[in-house]
């Protein structure tokens, strides 16, 4: 069944978590997530400070009053990264942690090019690394990526996100300080 909250023509890909439950929200917050994806490598940032900080994501944050999510998602990249880039939505995410009332839904962009040259910022410090390679025969290795070091359903869209197939997912997650732990999700792909 597609949780409360995410909305689509979504066949289920994966789901887990130990609550039966879905917490409940009075309303969303939107946020952005873009990511590049160029010559067999994904550009990820490692978040400096504030929210996620010390953990690797892509480029993105609050969507402005009187902005759209596309423009905020390319002015954010814009100011954490410096680059602008051609970005088309990839999927989206829910997330609900207990204590924060708000669901945050994010848009995920992704683009092949970018215009502009790489650059650390105040909140970012940007860093390619390897996707697997399409050729390779076996399992697809996605050792290079650090998973540890981002959320943790990271691991479960981002595969999506580099094959192109559009996602919508649902994570709810637990906070004591500055340790989140994922209670229960879920996560489906458009059924085209
Ligand atoms: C499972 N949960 C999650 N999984 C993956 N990504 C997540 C996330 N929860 C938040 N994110 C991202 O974290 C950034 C926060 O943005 P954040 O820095 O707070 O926004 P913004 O730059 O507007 O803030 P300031 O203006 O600096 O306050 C933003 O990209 C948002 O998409």
């Amino acid at each position: 069944m597609i949780p409360p909250g995410i909305e689509g023509n979504l066949k289920h890909v994966l789901s887990g978590g130990i609550g039966s439950e879905w917490m409940p929200f009075e309303k969303k917050k939107d946020f952005t997530n873009a990511f590049i994806i160029h010559n067999g490598r994904i550009l990820l940032g490692f978040k400096k400070r504030g929210f996620g900080k010390d953990k690797y994501n892509g480029f993105g944050g609050k969507v402005e009053e009187g902005e759209t999510s596309l423009q905020a998602a390319v002015r954010e990249l814009e100011e954490e990264a410096g680059i602008t880039a051609p970005l088309e939505h990839a999927g989206t995410l829910l997330f609900l942690s207990e204590g924060i009332d708000v669901a945050f839904e994010i848009e995920i962009y992704r683009a092949e090019e970018y215009t502009g040259t790489v650059a650390e910022t105040d909140e970012m410090r940007p860093e390619w690394f390897h996707l697997p390679s399409n050729t390779s025969s076996g399992p697809a290795d996605w050792s290079s990526i650090p998973f540890d070091q981002m959320w943790d359903t990271d691991r479960y869209w981002l595969p999506y996100l580099v094959s192109k197939t559009k996602f919508a997912g649902r994570a709810d997650f637990r906070q004591e300080g500055d340790v989140w732990t994922l209670h229960k999700w879920w996560f489906g792909v458009t059924d085209v």
